[in-house]
């Protein structure tokens, strides 16, 4: 019997990778959208927060384990931002646009090796609503912002994000290469791990 996870995201860039990544695991993950799950208020001030109260209201909503993912992207010139508000960065909600063509505005005459970032994936577990454990795992992929868009992969800030380790951005990458390395891959790898030894240990 496969387990049913609900993913407490309305981001339908993180919906494909998600179901791309949990594919093949026995694992029946739902967007919360199936439950009409309203969105949760990301009044918190850090990924870890923002993920644990998406994941508690898809909970709270359906009766069902939620998985969520709190992402974003942290430039260094830029002291961390827009780290937590990426977003929202250029005011609108997920315009994707909008948002890469402030952060090029704002790195304007940059110099390259001034212009180091990483995005982070906090991913949040949860069995119920009132879990006093919640389950965090972390993935970070480092890189640079570009100096103009490339690339039409992907979601939000990959056409920007130069990944070193392919000498291209995030957006040229086919999305089975973006899936093995990325900062959602590598949450979800750990994820996976934890999701094995818990049924090693309780195995009834
Ligand atoms: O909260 P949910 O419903 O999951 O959807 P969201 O789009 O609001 O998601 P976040 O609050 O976590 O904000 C994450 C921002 O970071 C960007 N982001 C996250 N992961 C990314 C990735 O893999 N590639 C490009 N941009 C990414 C994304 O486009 C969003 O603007
Ligand atoms: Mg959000």
């Amino acid at each position: 019997m496969s387990k049913t996870i609900v993913l407490a995201s309305n981001n339908a860039g993180k919906i494909k990778e998600f179901n791309a990544l949990l594919g093949d695991m026995g694992i029946d993950v739902k967007p919360q959208s199936e439950f009409n799950v309203e969105e949760a208020e990301e009044t918190g001030l850090s990924f870890i927060e923002n993920a644990i109260l998406k994941a508690r209201n898809a909970c709270a909503h359906t009766g069902l384990p939620a998985l969520a993912d709190d992402s974003g992207i942290e430039v260094d010139y830029l002291d961390g931002a827009p780290g937590i508000y990426s977003a929202r960065f250029a005011g609108d909600h997920g315009n994707n646009e909008a948002n890469n063509t402030l952060l090029l505005d704002k790195l304007d005459g940059v110099p390259e090796l001034k212009r180091s970032a990483r995005f982070h994936c906090v991913l949040a577990y949860m069995r119920h609503k009132e879990d006093p454990t919640p389950q965090v795992f972390h993935g970070v992929w480092e890189g640079r912002i570009l100096t103009s868009t490339e690339g039409q992969e992907g979601f939000g800030y990959d056409p920007v994000f130069y990944v070193p380790e392919c000498a291209c951005s995030a957006a040229s990458l086919p999305k089975e290469v973006k899936n093995q390395i990325s900062h959602r891959a590598k949450a979800l790898k750990q994820l996976l791990a934890s999701f094995q030894q818990t049924q090693q240990d309780r195995p009834f």
